[in-house]
């Protein structure tokens, strides 16, 4: 239970809390900090609050305290102390929504174990030899069947093409016609999770909860067909390995399944999408990113990459670092006290909500300098490098894939299908935005107006050039 403040309970305990302030009654800075996360600077509240309380800060949000940092060392400290000090919190609301059982609401042991066997499931290996080829058929699915001259919004381009890869590869299902069936109802359930949880007939949220249930309908009919042939019947897709290896009782499956649609579909897909917003205000960089995949394609000679073409990608690499610094999906984490906290010289009371800002410290001028501006050829620097800046695994100041236990379990997964995705996108196509559009964080990370662009095919266009 969250510290509700005035409550007498609090009032005792909030005098050692880190410096800060109560703002209004009841609402507290929730204004400010929507206010911020609705712009395209969502850290602003939090760098305002810091220049005046410092990075570790508290404030009330929706009725309760929080206590809210930009400093990595804490980020660092909250997220290595997972399960123990703190664990992570999330509204019933949402709980109900994904499942009670998954891995992202789960605690202790049972969050290891599920953490353990997500890992495993998306590990390299499974990556190099089972996902590569399928994310590629996606792509080509998904990417490939537009017209010279047409206009898109890239937005909806890269939501159909993360959650086809999402059924595919959560499913298993490679089928065209069938993919389309449950993107429907993949859609429907994300779409809900990031709603406003009012369970009102025609709300996203209720619709979200329909399409849960046929979700889980889907599932436990593939697991009772999977028990009847008594036999791996589905050799791909998570679902599959999960019954062929026993990793999980059948009635832990389908949270598990949805939990991962969860946190793997609009992280990718947003990623994917300010990719291309941050390349297409930065032709220096598309330029290069074209060479290097255009050299790829003229190596290999083959339609499909390799595993060795992926490995040779480097500036790709740092463009999908650069577009998580900048555009980090994932921009805070939500935690609360599991005890009485000391840090420094605070104690954060049991019950206190916290949490770590990741894209303050991403977005701070001392770490990065000039942050604000989409910069690739930073992580070519070896001062990142050395400092160990980098390293996306271990680094306290570039977080872009949280940390300690919930570590992302679909970080290499998750870069392997923006890789992909950009190389078949640049490889296909030029465009032309067609309307302006700027970033938002409310009520999830988008482009306010959709990112509207006019394609053209790229072999057309060279002929063009060439006449
Ligand atoms: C660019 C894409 C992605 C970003 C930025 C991202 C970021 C993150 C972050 C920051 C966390 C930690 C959350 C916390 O500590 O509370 C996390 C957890 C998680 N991510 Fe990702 N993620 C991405 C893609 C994926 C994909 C593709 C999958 C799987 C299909 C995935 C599955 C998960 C799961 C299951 C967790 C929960 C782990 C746990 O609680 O133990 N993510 N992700």
């Amino acid at each position: 239970k969250l510290l509700r403040v005035g409550s007498r309970e609090a009032e005792k305990i909030t005098r050692r809390l880190p410096p800060g302030r109560r703002g209004w009654p009841l609402i507290g800075d929730s204004l400010n900090w929507y206010n911020a996360v609705a712009s395209s600077h969502p850290s602003q509240f939090v760098e305002e609050m810091g220049k005046r309380y410092g990075r570790i800060f508290s404030c009330s949000l929706f009725g309760k305290w929080a206590v809210v940092s930009a400093d990595p060392n804490f980020n660092r400290f909250v997220m290595q102390n997972e399960g123990k000090l703190f664990q992570s919190s999330y509204p019933k609301s949402f709980r109900d929504l994904v499942g009670k059982n998954g891995v992202i609401t789960v605690q202790g042991e049972q969050q290891r174990k599920l953490h353990g066997i997500a890992s495993n499931m998306m590990s390299l290996e499974k990556l190099k030899f089972l996902f590569l080829n399928d994310i590629q058929m996606v792509m080509l699915q998904t990417l490939s069947n537009f017209g010279d001259n047409q206009v898109i919004s890239l937005q909806n381009v890269c939501r159909k093409v993360a959650i086809n890869l999402m059924v595919n590869q959560l499913l298993g299902v490679s089928n065209e016609a069938e993919i389309n069936e449950m993107a429907q109802l993949f859609s429907d359930f994300v779409d809900g999770c990031l709603s406003v949880p009012i369970n009102l007939p025609g709300s996203a949220y209720h619709i979200a909860m329909k399409a849960r249930e046929k979700i889980i309908s889907k599932i436990n009919k593939i697991i009772a067909m999977h028990r009847q042939q008594g036999a791996p019947r589905i050799s791909n897709g998570v679902l599959g390995r999960l019954l062929e290896e026993d990793s999980l009782p059948d009635e832990a499956v389908a949270d598990f399944i949805i939990n991962l649609l969860f946190a793997g579909n609009e992280t990718t897909s947003k990623t994917m999408l300010f990719a291309i917003y941050f390349l297409t205000r930065c032709p220096k960089a598309t330029k290069q990113l074209l060479e290097e995949h255009d050299a790829l394609r003229s190596s290999s000679g083959e339609e499909m990459l390799t595993w060795q073409d992926y490995k040779a990608m480097p500036f790709t690499q740092c463009v999908i670092d650069e577009t998580l610094r900048l555009g980090g999906i994932a921009i805070w984490l939500m935690r609360e006290a599991k005890e009485d906290v000391k840090y420094q010289d605070y104690v954060i009371p049991k019950g206190c909500f916290v949490v770590p800002f990741l894209s303050a410290v991403h977005l701070d001028e001392n770490v990065f300098k000039g942050a604000v501006n989409f910069n690739p050829w930073r992580w070519m620097d070896p001062e990142n490098e050395i400092k160990g800046k980098r390293n996306w695994r271990t680094s306290a100041l570039y977080a872009p894939f949280g940390g300690g236990a919930r570590f992302c379990p679909g970080a290499e997964l998750a870069r392997l299908q923006i890789a992909l995705f950009l190389h078949y996108f640049v490889t296909t196509y030029r465009w032309t935005q067609v309307k302006e559009d700027r970033m938002s964080f409310f009520p999830s990370a988008r482009l306010v107006n959709g990112f509207e662009i006019r394609l053209s095919r790229r072999q057309e266009e060279d002929m063009k050039q060439k006449i």
